[in-house]
């Protein structure tokens, strides 16, 4: 590989592409990364052997930018990138909501752009990252995108209407389990386990429980009704689940993080 990718505005995930980049064999020397301060810029230098330099730099020295402010402050990162981002360089977004329109419209003409939603399990290896191409992007900009994220986790294309209800479902995904195993555990300690080994027990369940969604090709339902005796323990649970609403709640908030990703679109 030696194309030139900068990720700008390293935070959260930022960081998880640029370490799944290095753990993918692409050379520091290959790469390089931004960062608002300069105390976060040393700790990136440090912890990866990485270049740090400025936006309008990076923008003139990699081929591939990858985008990963916070939406709201996109449009000043755009500001300053403009001018400097040359027709040939392939621009990733990997923030929530923004359209790829809205890059469209601030950088040269002819520069193209890629939209996608991953998610923090990169880290591991184990990421979802969803796909799309903007008006200008090519299948050679879709598999250069695909080159950085498939070494990290699964990707799949999908077209950019598609983007909001991803980032709601994959893009936010873990923190629902993380909330589920927190509640989880909480009921651990309610019947009354020490908090490390309620921690284990549901951790090592969802494991479990994940590895034989992924590999068994099974229905969800199937699996579940496999655990569920007949006048059993697990019936009981599923009954009261059912009677707080557990199931419309997690429709509810998956619209509502749809509904956030639209509005990310508007600059809210
Ligand atoms: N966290 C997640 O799970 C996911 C996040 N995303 C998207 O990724 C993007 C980043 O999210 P996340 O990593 O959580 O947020 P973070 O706040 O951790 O990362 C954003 C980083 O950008 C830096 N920054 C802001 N403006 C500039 C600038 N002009 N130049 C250089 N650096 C700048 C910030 O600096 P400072 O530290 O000084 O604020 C911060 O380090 C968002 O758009 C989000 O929608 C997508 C998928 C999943
Ligand atoms: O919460 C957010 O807005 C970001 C986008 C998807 C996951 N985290």
């Amino acid at each position: 590989m030696n194309q030139k990718v900068a990720v700008l505005g390293t935070g959260k995930i930022g960081e998880a592409l640029l370490s799944g980049m290095i753990r993918a064999g692409w050379a520091p020397a290959d790469l390089v990364v931004t960062a608002r301060r300069t105390e976060r810029a040393a700790e990136l230098r440090g912890r990866y052997g990485v270049e740090s330099v400025g936006n309008a730099e990076a923008a003139k020295t990699a081929d591939t930018l990858i985008l990963a402010v916070k939406p709201q402050d996109m449009g000043a990162l755009l500001d300053e990138l403009g001018p400097h981002v040359a027709a040939d360089r392939l621009v990733i977004s990997a923030a929530a909501g923004i359209r790829t329109g809205f890059f469209e419209e601030r950088l040269a003409e002819g520069i193209a752009v890629v939209r996608v939603m991953p998610n923090t399990p990169v880290l591991v290896d184990e990421g979802m990252s969803v796909i799309s191409a903007g008006r200008r992007a090519t299948e050679t900009h879709l598999v250069r995108t695909e080159a950085i994220f498939q070494p990290v986790g699964k990707t799949l294309r999908v077209p950019e209407k598609h983007q909001d209800a991803a980032t709601a479902l994959s893009g936010s995904g873990p923190a629902y389990f993380y909330y589920l195993v927190e509640a989880m555990t909480d009921a651990g300690i309610l019947l009354g386990l020490p908090r490390a080994q309620a921690h284990d027990l549901i951790v090592q369940s969802a494991i479990g429980a994940a590895v034989m969604l992924r590999d068994s090709g099974e229905h969800p339902v199937k699996l579940r009704e496999a655990v569920t005796s007949p006048a059993g323990t697990t019936i009981n649970a599923i009954r009261e689940l059912e009677k707080h609403g557990v199931r419309a709640a997690l429709l509810a908030a998956l619209e509502a993080a749809r509904d956030r990703s639209r509005e990310l679109a508007s600059g809210q």
